[in-house]
């Protein structure tokens, strides 16, 4: 579903590689932490596979397309397939919980009728029937990451790209926000997610990808935070 093969990143006012020869395959339907200290290019690779940015060298491939080499009009077609969630939610503020869900399916043109069965369907995954018609502000930020990983899901991504998902949520909130995204990764969707969070890595127990100086120190199946190094 993913492969980073020698990829490699510079960015212009960088001093040194944001990545630097990095390789490793995902399959369809794993589910994969990306680990590393501040800096050490986690964001840079799930910026690579949304294709906010372009590698300087190796290849990065997402469902077998060649990134490097995607036509910038198929771009959002690539972006259709990869949903995405942020430690700060980035939920629209003047939109209600449904409109923010629904927002998504409407720019991709999906019928009204199509969004009205789908909209409360998916508010019912995240466990947020009977808050649809709030605002943002009117939730918890446990809630607020519901519903930005309802807008993420929505659409049936193929891959779930998250970053800093619990950040700034308590322990238990962010235990329950893993269990959703579990639940996401059982229906097939792939899930790669950039943490923190030893606590959450650890009681996974998934696949570990461990970045330093852009570089691939570790990568173990079922691995958790600190072991390995
Ligand atoms: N737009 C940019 N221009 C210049 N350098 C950048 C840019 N974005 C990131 N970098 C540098 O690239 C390196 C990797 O950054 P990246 O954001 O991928 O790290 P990270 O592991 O996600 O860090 P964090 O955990 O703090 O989010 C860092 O040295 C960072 O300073």
């Amino acid at each position: 579903m993913i492969r980073l093969h020698s990829v490699s990143k510079v960015y212009p006012a960088g001093a040194r590689p944001a990545l630097d020869d990095v390789s490793f395959d995902i399959d369809k339907g794993e589910f994969v932490f990306l680990i590393g200290q501040s800096g050490s290019g986690k964001t840079t690779v799930l910026r690579l596979l949304l294709r906010e940015e372009v590698s300087d060298a190796g290849i990065v491939t997402v469902n077998g397309k060649n990134l490097n080499r995607l036509a910038r009009r198929k771009v959002p077609d690539l972006r259709r397939k990869i949903g995405c969630v942020f430690q700060d939610f980035r939920l629209l503020p003047k939109k209600t919980v449904y409109e923010n869900v629904a927002f998504a399916l409407e720019v991709i043109n999906k019928s009204p009728k199509a969004i009205k069965r789908t909209v409360p369907e998916v508010l019912d995954l995240v466990g947020l029937q009977g808050k649809a018609q709030r605002l943002p502000n009117e939730l918890s930020g446990g809630e607020q990451q519901r519903v930005a990983i309802a807008r993420a899901f929505v659409n049936r991504p193929l891959v779930l790209l998250a970053d800093e998902p619990t950040g700034n949520l308590d322990p238990d909130t962010s235990q329950g926000i893993m269990s959703l995204l579990e639940r996401i990764n059982r229906t097939g969707t792939t899930v790669v997610m950039a943490t923190h969070d030893n606590n959450i890595v650890d009681a996974m127990r998934r696949r570990v990808i461990e970045l330093e100086f852009g570089k691939v120190i570790r990568d173990q199946s079922r691995g958790v935070y600190g072991v390995g190094r």
